[in-house]
């Protein structure tokens, strides 16, 4: 599944392949994420050949909800369904039924929730997001986790992670006991929790490190925590996660982030950050970000950066992108998406460079720093 192919010389930061039967994807990676089986004012083809997206990400709780397993299943599955033959990784819908649904029940048999849509009644197991997810047949699927809110009691933090790993081991072994519906193989990956508590961290990288995944997520982060947590969190982490499997840190984050936590060993990224600020305007740069929408654009004639491979930076006047913005046309919004993706996609790029030629660890901070700032 994963192949390490070099560890930077004084970072943590790595250089990998993850192998798919949708193909291969080369590591550190931006996962766009495709919530309802559509990166947002995106095109597939778009994705393909503008952004070169490896891989994208689906929504088991959503789609689970809308359309449903039925229709997934009579569609093929995801990728038949939304004309995407490249891989896919489906988070487990653990983390969207907290996030989303204000009516919901923990037990030790899974988490019962009410539609947001439309209150019916559902439950997820260990079990079910197993078969939705073989439904689905993303090529990576996440197991099925509590991510407990930040803050949090050690007791609170501690009685989830261990409920966490009790319904691992029970999608482990759902996992092993069911086939793929569409003929291509899935991958399973554990997911890695104890909220902000070193002791925690470090025993639950042992134990889901123990359980044979094809890959290794670190949850509960990137939840409010101070971002220097997020980070001394995150490289506690990677210190007790085996080399040889992927490690993917879930929902992270903005570019400087990227940067700092790939210096600490992750391999792995996905955040509706690009996606989702975009629509409301803020533009990443290599210089830094700014808000299109801002009247200082308002008729600044020149376009953003001609250097830079997206139609917003290349064709366009900064004084046009802003009156669509002003004037709420979709064209802002395709833009601006398509833009900042292919700012993630190529920032990662810049990064296997430089961990290829050893010219990551000298630039990073300094780099996040800049990426950081607003212009
Ligand atoms: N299973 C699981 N998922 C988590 C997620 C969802 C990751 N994206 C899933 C995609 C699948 C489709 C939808 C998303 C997380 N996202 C975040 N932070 C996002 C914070 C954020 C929110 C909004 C804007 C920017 C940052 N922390 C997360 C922790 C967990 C976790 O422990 N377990």
């Amino acid at each position: 599944m994963f192949e390490l192919k070099k560890t930077a010389a004084s970072t943590k930061a790595r250089l990998g392949t993850l192998t798919t039967d949708h193909g291969e994807i080369s590591t550190p990676i931006f996962m766009p994420v495709g919530t309802l089986a559509s990166v947002k004012a995106v095109k597939q083809d778009d994705l393909k050949e503008k952004i070169k997206a490896q891989i994208i990400l689906g929504n088991t709780y959503h789609l689970y909800l809308r359309p449903g397993c039925d229709i997934m299943e009579s569609a093929g599955g995801l990728h038949s369904f939304m004309s995407w033959d490249r891989p896919i990784l489906t988070d487990s819908g653990g983390y969207q039924v907290f996030s989303l649904s204000d009516n919901r029940e923990l037990t030790e048999e899974g988490a019962e929730f009410k539609s947001h849509l439309d209150g019916s009644k559902h439950m997820f197991t260990p079990e079910n997001v197993v078969d939705i997810q073989r439904t689905l047949g993303s090529d990576i699927m996440m197991v099925l986790d509590e991510c407990p809110p930040y803050p949090c009691s050690y007791e609170y933090a501690k009685e989830s992670m261990e409920l966490t790993h009790r319904w691992e081991k029970r999608g482990r072994e759902a996992f092993l006991n069911t086939e793929p519906k569409y003929g291509h193989k899935q991958a399973q990956f554990g997911i890695v929790q104890g909220g902000t508590f070193e002791d925690l961290r470090i025993e639950s990288s042992k134990r889901v490190a123990d359980m044979d995944f094809e890959g290794i997520a670190i949850g509960g982060l990137s939840v409010g925590e101070p971002t220097d947590l997020m980070y001394e969190m995150t490289d506690l982490n990677t210190d007790y996660l085996p080399e040889n499997k992927a490690r993917y840190l879930m929902g992270v984050g903005k570019p400087a982030n990227l940067l700092h936590c790939i210096a600490r060993g992750i391999d792995m990224f996905d955040c509706v950050l690009p996606t989702r600020n975009a629509r409301n305007g803020q533009i990443f740069t290599d210089n830094g970000y700014i808000n299109i929408s801002n009247a200082k654009w308002k008729n600044h004639n020149q376009p953003l950066d001609p250097a830079f491979p997206s139609d917003l930076c290349s064709k366009y006047k900064m004084s046009y992108i802003h009156h669509l913005f002003r004037n709420n046309e979709l064209l802002g919004l395709e833009l601006a998406s398509l833009h900042n993706l292919t700012f993630y996609l190529s920032l990662m790029d810049e990064v296997k460079e430089r961990i290829a030629n050893d010219t990551f660890h000298n630039w990073y901070k300094e780099k996040a720093e800049v990426l950081d700032t607003k212009i």
